[in-house]
């Protein structure tokens, strides 16, 4: 049995009742087996892959909070601190009632590779809380977050762990989890990302993740003969990385014909009227309905279907294995060449094969997603230097940051033989930096 063989069924049966987790690390680890075969013998001896599979520490801790009636409520959180070879922990919070371990971990994994591919000094981490936002009033966001806080705070630090955003966390929450930060270490420093641009924030940071992947998609495109303009785009979600994915789309002239959320999704004729978007989700935080009501060219439709209508790009930008090999199927047959993902790990294993080998481009999350982490990298840095950056400086190194990006997984996919295949790319370019790390600083 190879090394990789034998760590994949070492975690298999270690970590049976996460398959997410088990999801993501037999993709990794199946697609690093060109750069692990030729150094085998030094990674078995150092168990490299067993060490890089198991977080560095997991921190499950009870949260507490009153409700609006006066009722206690408990809910879970986590933080798992993945691997710090390059970098303090970074990764965001994830509020959404489907929190459990294996996804935070799952999440946590991934984060590990993004990471490494921005060329930016961040290790991997996440977390969350099984906590779901939706219906709460401000005061009871406000009374989760500081309860939730009030355990992560002795864990986390602008050098050791840095969390940020992700389903369920945007602005709002950020703030108030700042601020109880500040109120019990009494330090002001940039200790999370995402933060309102009066107390620290980045210019930018709020468009990256959506930005990104716009950037790295474009890049993909070009280098393969085409050109997102003119392109029709299915997106799914509607929350920060579908908005501002659906944004910049629009602007390098494609046309977004769909958004959804976990009720139900539109069909646009007209293209998605951005401002209109916005204004239901972030402002109103209502229900996609909302958009039908005001937008004549709009169609509403219960559940799961944005895959099954006719696109060039498409770009699931909502939650993991939201596109299944049925999907694949109705997406190749309708004809699209390129599929990004805009979520962590939207796209099932078994779909994934069937694009791939269909002749679709298509690039993994990890890669495809990664302008949300860098741009919180980069806030770490104008944090540090106590200095803001403009909004074109930020995104013009967001962009630069992209296409290399797309270059360097391109690259490592030809080095090994696998021209094409932005999977294995995109995890060797991000496991040999992590890797190299990791023997240098010996056997921790
Ligand atoms: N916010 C960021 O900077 C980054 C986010 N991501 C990933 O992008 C994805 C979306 O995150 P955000 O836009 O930040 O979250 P968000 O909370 O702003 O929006 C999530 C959207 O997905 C929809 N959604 C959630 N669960 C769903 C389900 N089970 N079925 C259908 N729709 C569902 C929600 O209705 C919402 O429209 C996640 O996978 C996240 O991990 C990845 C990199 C960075
Ligand atoms: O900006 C960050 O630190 C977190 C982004 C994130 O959670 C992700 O890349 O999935």
């Amino acid at each position: 049995m190879s090394y990789v063989d034998e760590v994949l069924a070492r975690v298999k049966a270690k970590n049976a009742s996460q398959p997410e987790f088990l999801q993501a690390v037999e993709e990794v680890l199946d697609s690093l087996r060109p750069a692990v075969e030729a150094n085998e013998e030094k990674f078995k001896k150092e168990a490299l892959l067993e060490r890089i599979t198991e977080p560095e520490r997991q921190i499950i801790f009870r949260v507490p909070w009153v409700d609006d009636n006066g009722q206690v409520q408990v809910n879970t959180g986590y933080r798992v601190q993945f691997n710090s070879a390059i970098g303090p922990y970074k990764g965001g919070l994830r509020l959404h009632p489907s929190v459990n371990i294996g996804i935070i971990k799952f999440l946590g994994f991934e984060q590990i590779f993004k990471n490494s591919l921005t060329g930016l000094p961040i290790g991997g981490g996440k977390g969350g809380s099984d906590f779901d936002p939706k219906g709460k009033s401000d005061r009871e966001i406000m009374a989760f977050c500081q309860s939730f806080m009030t355990e992560l705070y002795r864990h986390i630090g602008a050098d050791t762990d840095v969390p940020a955003g992700d389903i369920g966390t945007g602005a709002r929450e950020i703030g108030y989890m700042y601020g109880q930060y500040k109120r019990l270490k009494g330090v002001y420093e940039g200790v999370l990302t995402g933060k309102g641009l009066s107390y620290g924030g980045s210019l930018a940071r709020t468009e990256a993740t959506g930005y990104g992947l716009l950037y790295l998609t474009e890049e993909m495109l070009k280098c393969n003969g085409n050109d997102i303009a003119g392109k029709t785009v299915a997106v799914s979600g509607a929350g920060n990385v579908a908005i501002y994915a659906t944004q910049k789309a629009q602007e390098l002239g494609a046309k977004v014909v769909t958004v959804s959320d976990s009720t139900g999704w539109i069909y646009d004729s007209e293209g998605i009227d951005v401002a209109l978007l916005k204004e239901v989700k972030e402002v109103k935080r209502a229900r996609l309905t909302e958009y039908a009501a005001n937008r004549p060219s709009a169609e509403y439709h219960e559940g799961k279907g944005v895959w099954t209508v006719k696109c060039d790009v498409a770009l699931p930008c909502a939650t993991q294995n939201e596109l299944n090999l049925e999907d694949a199927k109705a997406l190749v047959a309708n004809g699209v060449i390129a599929v990004a993902e805009g979520a962590n790990m939207p796209t099932t294993l078994d779909a994934t094969k069937y694009l791939q080998e269909n002749g679709v481009l298509f690039a993994p999350g990890k890669a495809a997603n990664a302008g949300g982490v860098a741009t919180s990298a980069l806030e770490m840095s104008q944090n540090s230097e106590r200095l803001s950056w403009t909004f074109e400086e930020v995104d013009a190194k967001l962009k630069n940051i992209m296409v290399n990006i797309f270059h360097n997984l391109d690259n490592a996919a030809k080095k090994y033989g696998f021209e094409g295949n932005y999977v294995v790319g995109a995890n060797i370019a991000g496991f040999e930096k992590v890797a190299d790390a990791m023997t240098a600083q010996g056997i921790v």
